[in-house]
């Protein structure tokens, strides 16, 4: 599941992910709530998987501007 924040209008995040090799799983993409002073030109990624990791081993990629969101938990 993609998130993107409304100033992103250029393509559909699913388009790009199946391009990449994900054309076998759903995909969808939605709008963040537009609250004033967010980041703006974000795209989130929520992915489903199973793992026998830990939670404590996942690691969360936030990249570029987007680490200033989460310095707690991104990697
Ligand atoms: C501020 C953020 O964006 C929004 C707030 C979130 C949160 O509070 O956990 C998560 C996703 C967004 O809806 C963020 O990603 O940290």
């Amino acid at each position: 599941m993609f998130t993107v924040t409304a100033d992103v209008r250029s393509e559909f995040p699913a388009v790009a992910a199946r391009e990449l090799g994900m054309g076998d799983v759903p995909l969808l993409c939605t709008t963040e709530i537009d609250v004033p002073g967010a980041l703006p030109r974000v795209v989130r990624l929520m992915a489903h998987v199973e793992t026998d990791a830990p939670r404590a081993q996942v690691q969360h990629v936030y990249l570029r501007g987007a680490a200033a969101l989460r310095r707690d938990i991104a990697q």
